[in-house]
């Protein structure tokens, strides 16, 4: 599953562009501000239907234009296009026909992006490693989706009960018992996720960087030897008093320590950009393993932060992913070199919003 061609409009300061894209590694680089990112954040856009630059997501469409379009033709899903207006409104579409959800997408087209906000997996709030847990739980158990919708429902009810002081005890009941066995799903989803996503991240961490010391704790959101109900029951007079509950999978985590150490207080910058890399790549090649579905990577500024070892350890990894990778960098040497197969490498100049040069295994087009 790979992006052939790609057809961006209105996005940022990006001209009209169309680019013919390689299946494997695409590189784009250019000076600050010529529109690198803004590719990256197209391709973003046609898989999740929003930017990951989420503070500005409304700032995506180019100041003279109303609406943005990127359309691409996709070898295994057909033709895409996601339209947004300045407005905000957004229409996707496969060979024609509107998208229901934006969940269908996101599980056709799986992606991971690694920029300077991924750091937050190890120094962010639990909700930054929830989210990435989920991504993999999400693609592996098709119920999870469903799961986490109920979940949200059952729990803001409950809180809201809770709040308004008023416990009809039959209506909190029913809330809470749908609480309590969606909270159970979810728990049993993500252990037997991270099971097998575990040692697979050990093995993708070790061809990066050495780092035995380092582990990943998983806490389901309460106490690991009660029962959630009993957790809740215990907890429900001080829960009235906050007005929210305490304790459940909305508050899990999974922590990555070094020996007894948060990971995010002892490595150094460019070790925590190599630990966020093989969590993410960790999480393609197990998605990979287990539904035979290929992940598009997005990497911003690649080299920034890391040694040329380093940059071609990852490289060499980025390489033998089945899915289609796209990086940016300013200065393309750094990536120029060492690749296995150069001719399944794709780079793109960009200068000022325009793609001025795209070669393949240094020959031009
Ligand atoms: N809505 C918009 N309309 C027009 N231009 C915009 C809009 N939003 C941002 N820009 C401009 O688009 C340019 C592209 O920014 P982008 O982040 O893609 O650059 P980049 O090549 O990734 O740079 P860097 O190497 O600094 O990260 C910037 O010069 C920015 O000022």
């Amino acid at each position: 599953m790979s992006i052939d061609t790609l057809s961006v409009q209105g996005v940022r300061n990006l001209a009209n562009t169309q680019l013919n894209l390689s299946p494997n590694v695409n590189i784009f680089y250019g000076l600050n501000g010529a529109g690198k990112t803004s590719l990256l954040e197209s391709i973003h856009l046609l898989s999740m239907a929003r930017s990951f630059r989420q503070a500005r997501t409304k700032t995506v469409v180019s100041h003279e234009l109303d609406e943005l379009l990127i359309t691409a033709k996709d070898s295994d899903l057909g033709l895409l296009a996601v339209r947004r207006t300045a407005k905000g409104q957004v229409q996707i579409r496969q060979n024609g026909q509107s998208l229901a959800s934006l969940a269908e997408l996101v599980q056709q087209k799986p992606l991971q992006l690694i920029d300077s906000s991924s750091f937050s997996l190890l120094e962010g709030s639990p909700s930054d490693r929830r989210q990435f847990l989920d991504w993999g739980v999400f693609h592996q158990f098709p119920n999870f989706h469903s799961d986490w919708q109920k979940l949200q429902k059952s729990l803001k009810n409950r809180n809201s009960l809770l709040r308004s002081g008023k416990l009809s005890k039959a209506e909190f009941e029913v809330w809470e018992r749908e609480y309590l066995s969606c909270s159970e799903r979810i728990d049993q989803a993500r252990k037997g996720y991270l099971e097998g996503f575990v040692p697979c991240f050990h093995e993708v961490l070790s061809a990066l960087i050495e780092l035995p010391e380092l582990r990943i704790h998983y806490y389901r959101g309460w106490d690991r030897s009660k029962p959630l109900n009993e957790v809740i029951e215990h907890q429900r007079e001080r829960d009235q008093k906050l007005g929210y509950t305490q304790s459940g999978p909305q508050r899990a985590d999974m922590r990555i320590k070094t020996g007894k150490l948060n990971a995010a207080d002892v490595l150094s910058r460019g070790q925590q950009k190599l630990v966020v890399c093989a969590l993410k790549i960790a999480q393609s090649v197990y998605l990979q393993s287990q539904q035979k579905m290929p992940t598009t990577f997005l990497l911003d500024d690649l080299p920034a932060e890391l040694d040329q070892n380093h940059i071609q350890k990852l490289g060499a990894l980025m390489e033998r992913l089945e899915g289609q990778v796209f990086m940016t960098c300013v200065d393309p040497k750094p990536l120029s070199n060492f690749w296995n197969k150069p001719e399944q490498v794709k780079m793109f100049h960009v200068e000022h919003g325009a793609v001025i040069n795209s070669a393949v295994n240094g020959e031009q087009e």
